[in-house]
């Protein structure tokens, strides 16, 4: 693999309202730092693209924004979420993460009913009013482009569901919370292109209200759907910048290499 010069980046400052940033976020596995410095400042209402060859720390960046990695990972620096470092040890977890909402790469639902995926957080913060709950069910299911394929069977299994809708389900589980931000991480990388396909114009409608933050292998996926683009290597922000910028003039040579598939 070619060498570059890891202390060198560019970033942009994106422009309008920021959603979220970081400012020099470090991760370590054990003894291994697998995220340095990453200083960033995320578009409010925008999508953005994490990319960046295997093992090269995107995921580990993602899941440390609503602090999923607390029990495996170190992890320094600030997150800034509305003007509260949420990387703070004295934050409570479960609130971040009903604003920061994570959806995995597999279809996770739980081996409950629609109704009840879609419910069981809500009701974990105490919300009784069935009125409350089935608007919510609904709410989500629409936003998330599922209620129409399932408003009649919500009682029924959410593992009977196919794959695409699995995912869909899980990204409404996300949404019934309320959340600004959205996380997912390789979303539709399980999925043949149709259920993809269908993933994509739902995240290009949400980006309306959310702010979307996406881990992708794929780089076509990244250019149709995203913004703003981050490319890291070795666990380095090397270059963020708007996504056309990215994929046909970037500024960095180790960027270069890799979206024209000379890397490595
Ligand atoms: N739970 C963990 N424990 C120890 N090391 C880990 C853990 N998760 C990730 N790593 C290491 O951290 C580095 C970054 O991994 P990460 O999964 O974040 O990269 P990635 O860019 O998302 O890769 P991929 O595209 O293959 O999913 C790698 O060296 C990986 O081996």
């Amino acid at each position: 693999m070619a060498t570059y010069d890891l202390t060198a980046h560019h970033i942009i400052e994106p422009g309008g309202p920021i959603a979220l940033s970081t400012e020099k976020l470090q991760v370590f596995y054990g003894r291994q730092q697998a995220i340095f410095d990453a200083t960033l400042n995320f578009p409010a209402n925008q999508i953005t693209a994490l990319i960046g060859a295997s093992g090269s720390g995107k995921s580990t960046y993602l899941r440390s924004l609503n602090r999923m990695n607390d029990k495996v990972a170190r992890v320094t620096g600030k997150i800034m979420y509305q003007e509260t470092n949420i990387n703070d040890r004295t934050i409570n977890v479960y609130a971040v993460r009903r604003h920061l909402g994570m959806v995995f790469q597999r279809p996770n639902p739980f081996a409950k009913s629609i109704y009840d995926n879609l419910t069981f957080a809500l009701k974990a913060t105490g919300i009784k009013s069935r009125t409350i709950l089935d608007d919510r069910v609904e709410q989500s299911l629409k936003e998330a482009a599922l209620w129409e394929e399932v408003k009649e069977d919500l009682h029924k299994s959410a593992l009977a569901l196919s794959g695409g809708q699995q995912q869909r389900l899980c990204i409404a589980r996300a949404l019934a919370t309320q959340p600004e931000i959205l996380l997912l991480d390789e979303p539709a990388s399980a999925l043949d292109p149709i259920s993809t396909a269908k993933i994509e114009v739902t995240l290009k409608r949400l980006v309306e209200r959310y702010t979307i933050i996406i881990v992708t292998h794929n780089m076509q996926q990244a250019a149709r759907l995203s913004s703003y683009t981050a490319f890291l290597h070795l666990g380095h922000l090397i270059e963020f910048d708007k996504t056309p910028t990215i994929f046909q003039n970037p500024e960095m040579t180790a960027t270069q290499d890799y979206i024209t598939g000379n890397f490595g």
